[in-house]
């Protein structure tokens, strides 16, 4: 191996393209016990490691010598080997100063919560004492076991997560801490990537809080990492460039709204379009249960289609990159809620009442009042739920077009 990263689990990483991206070298991820990543590191057969959780303490051990943000963190990311010699980094630390530093509304004098008490939370403490910040609370998960933690932290305006809950694949693992307790809250930081939008995220988002995730963190300590490795500087504007470009890459594009819109063949030319995979969910119920929707509702009614569908949803919306069309109840289950903002944007495609299609559309049935009782009672929530809205009462081709607009010019952020 020349590069790659080691780790207990890695199945959520995106560290092989962000290293494509800036040195464009061989990079694999090694998933490993303890007693592999000790042979590795001893046996020195490598060129360049990272090395994640929870190995950055142990990690230290191999180093013959550590530069400032190791020594200072106490833990090592990344290691280069130069002529059988191991020079450890902490280049999480540059990762997140620089991440700080981005977001104006943080200030040193606000009250900061670093929730988790591994190698991620003892870098952070140390990047936001180095900035000078004064309000430091750290708070393990025995912590918040034995403690009221909401009480004790009631003055966090910016809470920092440094703990692995709601990485992929358990997304859904709800946050130890009830945030929505925590008043003066104003910026959540979930240093998780993978979803791209978390759990703690989307929840601190329906508070009215700002939230970002690790990615810029993570592509920011990659470029320190690719420095490191091939021994050259790479320009600091590459960081935001790479950022968006793995943004505009893994996002997916769901679409929602209501029944005989148009999602189906706008997703299917838009997908085209702009070269991605389709999948449309109502398709893949109907391939799971070898059955048409309406032969499904027709012997089993509409409960058990929502479940099907929700399995469904759970299985496909954690994939990346893709065009997804959705069937216009998707919104009907509070539950998905979640799933189609893990890792998508989401466009409602709105057309006229009297236009939608209602052939084959068994809840569409009853004429314009019926559809109007559908209406009244989902367009609040497609409206809550939507990034963007398109309004399809022109050519497909025409709305296609205007959500590559929207696409080629927000989906980075
Ligand atoms: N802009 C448009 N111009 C002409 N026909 C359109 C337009 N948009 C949609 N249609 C037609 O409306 C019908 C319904 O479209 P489609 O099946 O994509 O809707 P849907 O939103 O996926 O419905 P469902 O919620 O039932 O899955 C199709 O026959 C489609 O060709
Ligand atoms: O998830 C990842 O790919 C990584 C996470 C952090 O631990 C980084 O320190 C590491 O370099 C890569
Ligand atoms: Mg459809």
């Amino acid at each position: 191996m020349e590069y790659g990263l080691l780790g207990k689990k890695l199945i959520y990483s995106f560290s092989p393209m962000i290293h494509k991206y800036f040195g464009d070298c061989e990079y694999e991820l090694v998933e490993c016990s303890e007693e592999d990543i000790r042979l590795i590191l001893s046996g020195k057969k490598f060129k360049g490691l990272n090395i994640t959780n929870p190995y950055k303490i142990m990690a230290k051990e191999y180093c013959d010598k550590l530069d400032e943000s190791a020594r200072k963190t106490g833990c090592v990311n990344t290691i280069v080997n130069k002529n059988g010699s191991l020079y450890g980094y902490n280049t999480d630390y540059y990762g997140f100063l620089h991440m700080i530093k981005k977001i104006k509304s943080i200030k040193k004098e606000s009250p900061f919560s670093i929730i988790g008490s591994g190698a991620t939370a003892r870098m952070s403490k140390v990047v936001l004492e180095d900035l000078e910040c004064q309000s430091i609370k750290i708070i393990s998960r025995e912590d918040i076991k034995n403690h009221n933690i909401e009480e004790l932290i009631k003055d966090t305006e910016i809470l920092i997560n440094c703990t692995p809950i709601g990485v992929y694949p358990l997304v859904d693992e709800s946050f130890p801490v009830e945030i929505k307790k925590l008043i003066k809250l104003k910026h959540v930081i979930d240093l998780n990537y993978n979803p791209l939008n978390t759990r703690l995220m989307i929840e601190a988002n329906e508070l009215g809080c700002k939230a970002n995730s690790g990615l810029s963190m993570l592509v920011a300590q990659g470029k320190k990492a690719a420095e490191i490795f091939l021994g050259k500087k790479i320009d600091d504007s590459l960081i935001d460039e790479v950022e968006r470009k793995i943004r505009k890459r893994l996002l997916n594009i769901v679409l929602i709204g209501m029944p005989g819109s148009g999602k189906t063949v706008i997703g299917r030319e838009l997908a085209h379009r702009i070269n991605r995979e389709f999948v449309d969910i109502d398709n893949c119920i109907e391939n799971l249960h070898k059955m048409t929707i309406q032969k499904i509702i027709e012997k089993n009614g509409i409960r058990f289609f929502r479940e099907l569908e929700k399995e469904v949803v759970r299985e496909e919306l954690l994939s990346f990159s893709k065009v997804f069309s959705t069937g216009g109840g998707v919104i009907e289950d509070r539950e998905n809620w979640r799933y189609l903002k893990y890792n998508s944007q989401v466009i409602y495609i709105e057309r006229d009442l009297d236009q939608l299609d209602t052939k084959g559309r068994p809840l569409s049935q009853g004429g314009i009042d019926r559809l109007n009782n559908i209406y009244e009672k989902r367009n609040p929530i497609y409206k809550k739920l939507s990034d963007y809205r398109v309004k399809n009462n022109k050519s497909l081709l025409e709305t296609v077009e205007e959500i590559v607009k929207v696409y080629e010019k927000n989906f980075s952020y």
